[in-house]
């Protein structure tokens, strides 16, 4: 089967190529499209790969009733509506790392441009004028630079900042004092103690509703004189018109904008004009290498998805990014321990769960939000009519369904890479646990009390009878002429004489009317069935 995927806004051919290089893989490459022609052809891809000037609206998502993956080949996904693409289940792709050093560098270049008037002696030049007193300039040396947000890009500034003798401090509550101490910037105790300080504050952070206008009048009033304030982020996250206001003043020796509130910045917009302002046209990312990163990292990434179910680099799993080759089969049991569980409790009456708990050992502590998430989908799946549960959206379905989810590490379990699922509902529970070692096939190994061992392939038949003799033997018969093949068979009991359980992994699926039939076996006192679908 053919995957079609939609490129739009000029992307970096070297990734599109890895893209075309695969015979499943449909590449349309079009310019940026206007939105209601985009909406118009969007049904037909199964991915639409572009950067900030295409618009994901909550719109064009729903009307997308094939999309699987939205790749963004820059950072910033604030174009992109990431609630209803999570309700959807649709990955969410970005390239985060591949343009950070490009954003770093235009820093210095515009603010040295600044500091050192270069837009005016250039033009000064150009008109044939050589006035040296008129553009003299100042350093970078000994000033004091104030970062808020030390992530990847502030964190690449702060690294040259040193380099120029500046005294570099920060302002990011989500950052640890240790990488503070790494890379030598001293921590602001709040904003406000960051702006007091800064002759150059410049802003790295998200655009969120935590950071939109978190420069203003009152934080440009609080800077000390002649400072400079640099927004390569997002537009809005500097108030425009209180910026335009404090240049218009003289309150400020200049200010560098490379973003803006609506881009592109309208032809007679009284930026254009402002005093001791250096505007670029959002050029953060605009470098023919770091055009190429974003587009190979992408691409590669989209393919993946697409191709493998690959959802890795995600930003839409809840805790998923980083890799998961030695998760998927600790997910695999998460998801499959989830839906046996469910199989059994729904026989005993127990339809509607009410909580899912699940416990891992202390080898896939990192991996919690991807593995709870398939827990969720294991619970969900075969019970929802959906045609996209996946990781991306299992966790929101589960607790729009009124699910407690939740997640712990835990010593007790007897693996590093156990992993239990304890699913409860009225009076009702019941835990399956399982491994997913790094040697060895992922397997089964508890379900209620009793030990098993068994891999949970297509489908488990769950049976639970007295422990007497020929049961094991009527099964295998009853089975075998209904040309049902039994893959392992696991008997476990508690005691001599009393309940037993068997395990039955079978290839292919099992009818009702074969559960049914295993019921009226002599001794079975249960059987449940757990299809499970697709890895
Ligand atoms: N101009 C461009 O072309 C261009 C290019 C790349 C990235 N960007 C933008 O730059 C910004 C930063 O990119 P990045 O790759 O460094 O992201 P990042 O996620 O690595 O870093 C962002 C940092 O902001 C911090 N943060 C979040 N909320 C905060 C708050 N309220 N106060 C203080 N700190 C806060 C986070 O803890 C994080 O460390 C993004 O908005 C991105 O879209 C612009
Ligand atoms: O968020 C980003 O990566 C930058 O703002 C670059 O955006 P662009 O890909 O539209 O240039």
């Amino acid at each position: 089967m053919a995957y079609r995927v939609l490129v739009t806004d000029d992307v970096d051919p070297e990734g599109l190529a890895l893209l075309a290089a695969e015979t499943e893989l449909l590449v349309d490459e079009v310019p940026t499209l206007p939105k209601d022609e985009l909406l118009r052809r969007i049904g037909d891809y199964d991915a639409i790969v572009g950067r900030s000037a295409t618009k994901i609206s909550a719109e064009l998502l729903r009307a997308a009733k094939k999309l699987r993956v939205v790749g963004r080949a820059g950072v910033g996904v604030d174009n992109i509506a990431l609630d209803v693409a999570t309700e959807l289940g649709v990955a969410i792709i970005n390239a985060p790392a591949g343009n950070t050093v490009a954003v770093a560098e235009l820093f210095f270049g515009t603010v040295i441009g600044l500091l050192r008037q270069l837009p005016a002696a250039a033009l000064s030049m150009q008109n044939g004028v050589w006035d040296r007193s008129k553009l003299m300039g100042r350093e970078l040396k000994g000033k004091t630079l104030g970062i808020v947000g030390l992530g990847r890009i502030g964190s690449e500034v702060a690294m040259r900042a040193h380099a120029f003798g500046m005294t570099v401090v920060a302002f990011d509550p989500y950052i640890a004092d240790e990488r503070f101490t790494a890379l030598r910037v001293r921590r602001a105790a709040s904003l406000d103690a960051l702006i007091a300080e800064s002759n150059i504050l410049t802003m790295h952070v998200p655009l969120n509703d935590e950071t939109r206008g978190m420069i203003g009048k009152r934080e440009l009033g609080r800077l000390p004189a002649r400072s400079i304030v640099v927004n390569m982020a997002r537009g809005g996250i500097v108030d425009e018109a209180a910026l335009l206001a404090a240049l218009e003043a003289d309150q400020l020796r200049g200010a560098v904008l490379d973003v803006f509130t609506a881009e592109p910045l309208v032809a007679d917009s009284p930026l254009r004009t402002a005093p001791n302002l250096l505007l670029t046209p959002h050029l953060g990312a605009n470098t023919v290498e770091a055009q190429r990163n974003v587009s190979r990292d992408v691409c590669l990434a989209v393919r993946d998805a697409l191709l493998h179910n690959d959802l890795s680099k995600s930003i839409n799993v809840a805790g998923g990014s980083g890799e998961w080759g030695d998760l998927q089969p600790a997910m695999l049991v998460a998801r499959r321990a989830a839906a046996v569980a469910r199989a059994v409790l729904a026989d005993q009456g127990m339809r509607a769960v009410r909580r899912l708990a699940l416990r891992i050992g202390p080898d896939l502590a990192h991996g919690a939000g991807p593995l709870l998430a398939a827990a969720a989908a294991g619970v969900l799946e075969g019970v929802i009519e959906t045609d996209r549960l996946n990781l991306i959206n299992a966790r929101s379905l589960a607790e729009a369904r009124g699910l407690e989810l939740s997640v712990g590490e835990s010593n007790e379990l007897g693996h590093p890479r156990a992993i239990e699922i304890a699913l409860a509902g009225g009076m009702q529970q019941l835990a399956v646990a399982g491994v997913a070692p790094e040697d060895s096939k992922p397997r089964l190994t508890r379900i209620g009390q009793f030990h098993v061992d068994v891999n949970p392939r297509q489908t488990l038949l769950i049976l639970t009878n007295h422990d007497v003799p020929g049961v094991i033997g009527r099964v295998g018969t009853l089975l075998g002429e209904r040309k049902v093949n039994i893959a392992e068979y696991h008997q476990a009991r508690l005691a001599q004489g009393g309940d037993a359980l068997a395990a039955i992994s079978v290839d292919g699926a099992v009818s009702e009317e074969t559960r049914k039939a295993l019921l009226e076996l002599p001794d079975v006192l249960t059987a449940s069935v757990a299809h499970f679908g697709a890895e």
